[in-house]
C-alpha cells in the first residue's frame, strides 16, 4: 500500500480548525467538504483517462475525457456520508456505491449492516471515502469486500490516520495483490486505550451528525 500525507498549508489550516473541540456541526460539514476537494485532487492522480479532440474557436484541441466504465465513489456510513459531495463534485461521471460500518467501542471490531454497491464492479477504480483510519478493521473490511468483488484498485482518502491504522493495512493488504493508495490529510501520533486517534477530532460521525 502507498501512503501520502498531503503536505498543503490549507489543508493544515483547514484540519486545525476541524480538530477544534469548539467546532460546530455545520462548520465541521463545511470544512470535511473542503478538505476532501483537497484531497481529491492528489487521490485522483492515476484516474483513468482517455485521449479526445475538441474544436475549440481556434482549433483542434488534444485533451483527456474520464473513461469507461465511470470511477465508483464508496462512502463509508456514517461519518464517510461526510465526504461524499466533495468527492462527486470533482468526479461527477462516478456512481456511488454505500458500505454502512459501525465499529464495536467494546471490541473496536467493525461489523458491515449494509452493502448497496452496482451490481457489477469488476475492474473499476475505487475511492473509499472515511475521515478516520483509527485501529484500521473498519477500512481493512471496507477493502476487502471490494476487492472480492473485482474492484481493480482502491484509493481509501482519510481524513485523520494512525500508525497503528496504516500498519494494519499493510499487513493486510502489503503483499502485493491489486493497488491500494492512502491519501490522507494528517498521520497522527497514536491510539488511545479506547481506540482514538490522538489527538484526532474525536468521534467523526457524531461530530459531523450527532450523538447517535
Ligand atoms: O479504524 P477503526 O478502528 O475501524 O475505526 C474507524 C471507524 O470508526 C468510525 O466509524 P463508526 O464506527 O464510529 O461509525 P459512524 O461513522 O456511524 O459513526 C470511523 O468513521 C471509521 O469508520
Ligand atoms: O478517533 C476516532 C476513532 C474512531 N472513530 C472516530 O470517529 N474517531
Ligand atoms: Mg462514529
Amino acid at each position: 500500500m502507498k501512503t501520502l500525507v498531503v503536505d498543503h498549508p490549507l489543508v493544515a489550516h483547514k484540519l486545525t480548525a476541524l480538530r477544534d473541540a469548539r467546532t460546530d456541526s455545520q462548520t465541521f460539514r463545511r470544512l470535511t467538504d473542503e478538505l476532501v476537494t483537497l484531497l481529491a485532487y492528489e487521490a485522483t492522480r492515476d484516474v483513468r483517462v482517455t485521449e479526445v479532440t475538441v474544436e475549440t474557436p481556434v482549433a483542434e484541441a488534444h485533451g483527456v475525457r474520464l473513461a469507461r466504465p465511470a470511477p465508483l465513489v464508496v462512502p463509508i456510513l456514517r461519518a464517510g456520508l461526510g465526504m461524499l459531495e466533495g468527492m462527486t463534485r470533482l468526479l461527477p461521471t462516478a456512481e456511488v456505491g454505500f458500505l454502512g460500518m459501525i465499529r464495536d467501542e467494546g471490541t473496536l471490531k467493525a461489523e458491515t449492516y449494509a452493502t448497496r454497491l452496482p451490481e457489477d464492479i469488476s475492474g473499476r477504480q475505487c475511492y473509499v471515502l472515511d475521515p478516520m483510519l483509527a485501529t484500521g478493521g473498519t477500512l481493512a473490511a471496507a477493502v476487502s469486500l471490494l476487492f472480492d468483488r473485482g474492484t481493480e484498485d482502491i484509493t481509501a482518502l482519510c481524513l485523520v490516520s494512525s500508525p497503528e491504522g496504516v500498519a494494519h493495512m499493510e499487513r493486510v493488504f502489503g503483499g502485493g495483490g491489486r493497488p491500494l493508495r492512502l491519501v490522507t490529510a494528517a498521520l497522527d501520533e497514536r491510539l488511545n486505550e479506547a481506540g482514538y486517534i490522538v489527538p484526532g477530532l474525536g468521534d467523526a460521525g457524531d461530530r459531523l451528525y450527532g450523538v447517535a
